[in-house]
């Protein structure tokens, strides 16, 4: 379980986070989402323990908490395998055995042809696929991924994000995801988090009973057409004036 409850942050003077609390249970799915810069990063590393809150307290119950940054930040001198296996080496796994990991891993997320490539030989989704990889390899059981479809065309991103809805199943992983896509959100989310502008605060919760997996395209439409309806949601994305428009009342209807 991680709790977040009434956190605090300020960076310099300027106040960032305005007590924000959530919570996260083992093998959830919980999409934080809000616009650009309202804080969603600030509060992943605040989960992760990397800053300090100002006030309010941290507590992450998961025994193994692996992070996946925004950008990849894969060592260029190491191939796509060493790049998996990286966190292996630290726990002091025999080479044989961080070799088969790795590359099991690998195949998992369709990198195995390219497993002597070195990261500036990868698209920046396989290089994004690499660092995702060395975050499963040390068996966390919570993961935190900040924007993990940034930059994806369409086609990739469906690909990559129905692989990671399998890896998370399959491994009954925890995960906080990052997104300001409202629509990416409801399609991931066991439940989502909506931050206003910062000093951020959480405006909204929405919860899914049905299943990430099964979610169909309409299903997702409808849910942030309704969520976009909502006078907090649509004015923190600065969509003041959505749900008086013309055509927004006729797609609601039908
Ligand atoms: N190291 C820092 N020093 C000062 N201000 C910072 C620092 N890091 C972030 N900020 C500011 O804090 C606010 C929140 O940043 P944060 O990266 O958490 O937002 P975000 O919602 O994740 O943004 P995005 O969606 O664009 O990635 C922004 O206004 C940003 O400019």
């Amino acid at each position: 379980m991680l709790i977040l409850d009434r956190i605090y942050y300020q960076y310099d003077l300027y106040p960032i986070l305005d007590g924000v609390s959530l919570t996260l249970a083992p093998g959830q799915i919980l999409c934080l989402t809000g616009p650009s810069g309202c804080g969603k990063t600030t509060v992943m590393r605040i989960a992760a323990g990397l800053i300090k809150p100002n006030s309010g307290v941290v507590n992450n119950r998961f025994a193994g908490t692996a992070y996946v940054f925004q950008e990849p930040r894969l060592l260029p001198w190491q191939t796509t395998q060493e790049n998996i296996a990286f966190g292996l080496k630290a726990q002091g796994i025999s080479p044989a055995k961080r070799d088969r990991y790795s590359q099991e891993l690998a195949q998992q997320l369709g990198l195995e042809k390219a497993l002597n490539h070195y990261p500036h030989q990868l698209s920046g989704g396989m290089q994004q696929r690499v660092a995702l990889g060395r975050a499963l390899a040390i068996n966390p059981d919570l993961l935190l991924l900040d924007e993990p479809f940034k930059g994806l065309d369409i086609g990739r991103r469906r690909e990559f994000q129905a692989m990671l809805l399998k890896l998370l199943s399959d491994r009954k992983l925890a995960a906080c995801i990052i997104s300001h896509d409202l629509a990416e959100a409801v399609r991931f989310g066991d439940r989502i988090l909506v931050m206003s502008p910062s000093p951020s605060r959480i405006v909204h919760q929405w919860q899914s009973p049905q299943s990430p997996a099964t979610r169909d395209e309409v299903y997702i439409y409808q849910e942030v057409s309704q969520l976009l309806a909502l006078p907090q949601v649509s004015s923190c994305f600065h969509l003041n004036n959505i749900a008086s428009h013309p055509n927004f009342m006729k797609s609601q209807s039908n």
